[in-house]
């Protein structure tokens, strides 16, 4: 098969001098957020003294407005392990949540090359049913479909490492016991874009570290990896660039050494 022609070098258009190479990686967009802005509207919070006055005033109270994401934009490429920082309340989990669907912007737009996984997001499972049906339910709760739910089944079990209760009902669980579970549940999916909030709190120090080894095979198996962490540490060992939100804002995005380091200087 004859082989495809070497690329031209690129040029300048007003010198001709070879142009500088890219600054970010040439992968393929994986997630594209272009100027999004979340709110959420919270019915019943009380936004301004005088509140009993206005209910009779006007018959029902406003909802009061927290603008989360206020105009938030950037590009992640195959082949990218992308870090998010921010003190509480900046925005990460909203950013996480929209990126995978569950919150919708007001503003803006959302593209991603097929469906994010975002795991922290703990399946809602059902005290009264059985590890097992909650197994079923949980996976099926995520988007998978009942053929790869069978087939990956076997694997959620072992990995829960519940033994003998996997059919008694959740509620005889010890918090370890269904932390585990979920995260067994949660971990069953694959993506090409994988997402991970640090949230996704974890038993005892044996499943800790099997954890810990998932969520590396995990890594590994994504095209683009997302992770949402405090721990700066982490950042800098898992991710090449790192996004800084500051008030639903970004405040810098660039290299992990050079925002991490800015963070600090900011907040140690
Ligand atoms: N379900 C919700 N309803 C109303 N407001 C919310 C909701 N979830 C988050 N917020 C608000 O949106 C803003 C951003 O919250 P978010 O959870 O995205 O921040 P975060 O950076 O992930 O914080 P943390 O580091 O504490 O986890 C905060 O002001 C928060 O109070």
């Amino acid at each position: 098969m004859p082989s495809d022609p070497e690329p031209a070098p690129r040029e300048d258009p007003g010198t001709g001098a070879p142009a500088a190479p890219p600054a970010r990686p040439d992968g393929d967009p994986m997630v594209i957020v272009d100027g999004l802005h979340v709110t959420y509207r919270v019915l019943g919070a009380e936004d301004e003294p005088g509140r009993v006055r206005r209910i009779l005033r006007h018959g029902r109270p406003r909802p009061r407005e927290i603008h989360a994401l206020r105009g938030v934009s950037f590009v992640l490429r195959r082949g990218e392990a992308v870090g998010v920082v921010g003190s509480n309340g900046s925005g990460k989990s909203t950013l996480l949540r929209s990126i995978a669907g569950l919150l919708p912007g007001d503003r803006g737009d959302v593209f991603t090359c097929g469906q994010p996984v975002l795991l922290g997001v703990n399946a809602a499972l059902m005290d009264d049913l059985t590890g097992e049906r909650n197994i079923v339910l949980g996976c099926l709760a995520m988007g998978m479909p009942l053929s790869e739910v069978r087939a990956k089944y076997d694997d959620v079990v072992e990995f829960s490492g519940l033994g003998k209760f996997i059919d008694m009902p959740m509620r005889t669980y010890s918090t370890g016991m269904a932390q585990r579970l979920r995260f067994a549940i949660a971990t069953a999916q694959t993506s090409e874009i994988l997402m991970i909030d640090e949230a996704l709190a974890t038993g005892d120090a044996r499943f800790r570290r099997r954890s810990e080894d998932r969520l590396k095979e995990l890594r590994e198996e994504a095209a683009t990896v997302v992770l949402v962490s405090h721990s700066l540490e982490t950042i800098e060992e898992t991710c090449d660039r790192t996004i800084w939100l500051d008030h639903g804002r970004v405040r810098l995005d660039g290299p992990s050494a050079d925002v991490v380091a800015a963070y600090r200087d900011e907040h140690e």
